[in-house]
């Protein structure tokens, strides 16, 4: 069986005229009185586990300090250089946006940060420790605290929906059959998929993908979320909706996010800060708001063209 995106787009429109949702809605308004609890129970002691890990991230100087950055990082494959000192960072709580055209290296930025790559030079910290020398069971750990949303949700294909969310809640080891059945149903409610356990991801559209992808993610009780694209190929409502689901994760979770986006609108609302790599270097660091200051010429070519795409 397969549904169909416009089934789904008309399912997330009817939940979205029953219920506007803004970053004040709790997470648990959509889920179902039968597993609210759990649910409840669930993201409450996510929410405090972030707020306990966001305080411990300490500098140098012993003071809150980001919990991601980028130190002078640099990285090429063979004479090809995709960042030449780079430096950037998100605070604990904060949502950054990674702006640029095609082929800056945004991707391959997300893949530094889960340790998938490796910099030539630099340092990548997460959670605060510098990640660039993590042996791979290290990097397994911090894989447990920064998890990644990919374009494509990257489920596992042979699986059912429910049993891809249940994994991170399964592998714990702490959770009753009940409770794990509980949680699953509530976050796919919570994403927009509700009733879709006993589906293939192959029955899916992108976005239904996408959304089983964040509750997956959620499962794993994460510290920080990394989405790549995360609007492409999904409607403008759609994109609305994750937006709206990236801010009340930020501020009902404490979670600090970074999110690879080509879409200006959907980083306007969304980012405390923004960096715009541009010919390997970040040409700018800082709040949407400069950017949108800025006299940088090359700054000023991307937003012009991204009004002209997205106009109004
Ligand atoms: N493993 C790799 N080996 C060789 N080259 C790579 C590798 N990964 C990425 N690249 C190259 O690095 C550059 C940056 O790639 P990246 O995927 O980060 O771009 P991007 O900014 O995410 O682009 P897009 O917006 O199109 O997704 C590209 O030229 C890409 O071909």
């Amino acid at each position: 069986m397969s549904v169909p995106d416009e089934q789904y787009e008309q399912k997330q429109a009817d939940s979205h005229t029953s219920h506007e949702t803004d970053e004040h809605t709790p997470l648990t308004a959509e889920v179902s009185a039968d597993v609210a609890p759990a649910v409840e129970e669930f993201m409450e002691q996510a929410a405090a586990q972030n707020e306990a890990a966001n305080e411990a991230v300490q500098d140098v100087n012993h003071h809150q300090g980001p919990y991601i950055s980028f130190d002078h990082v640099c990285k090429a494959f063979g004479d090809f250089v995709v960042l030449n000192d780079v430096s950037f960072f998100v605070n604990p709580g904060e949502t950054l946006c990674i702006l640029g055209r095609s082929g800056v290296g945004k991707s391959v930025s997300l893949q530094m940060l889960m340790g998938f790559l490796k910099p030539d030079q630099g340092k990548v910290l997460v959670a605060g420790e510098d990640i660039t020398r993590f042996d791979e069971k290290k990097l397994q750990d911090i894989r447990r605290k920064v998890t990644m949303v990919f374009q494509n949700g990257a489920l596992f294909d042979s699986i059912t929906v429910g049993e891809n969310v249940a994994f991170p809640l399964r592998e714990r080891k702490d959770l009753a059959e009940e409770q794990i059945f509980q949680v699953v149903k509530g976050l796919l409610e919570m994403v927009g998929v509700a009733g879709m356990e006993g589906l293939l991801p192959s029955d899916l559209s992108t976005g239904m993908k996408r959304s089983v992808a964040i509750a997956r993610a959620l499962a794993s009780q994460p510290e920080a979320v990394l989405y790549d694209e995360p609007t492409t190929m999904v409607d403008p409502l759609m994109a609305h909706l994750l937006g709206d689901l990236i801010q009340r994760l930020k501020q009902q979770l404490h979670l600090t996010s970074i999110v690879v986006t080509h879409d200006m609108r959907f980083a306007k609302k969304l980012a405390d800060r923004v960096v715009f790599l541009h010919e390997g270097k970040a040409r700018f660091f800082g709040t949407m708001e400069e950017m949108e200051r800025s006299d940088d010429p090359i700054l000023s070519e991307f937003l012009s063209l991204d009004s002209l795409v997205l106009p109004g």
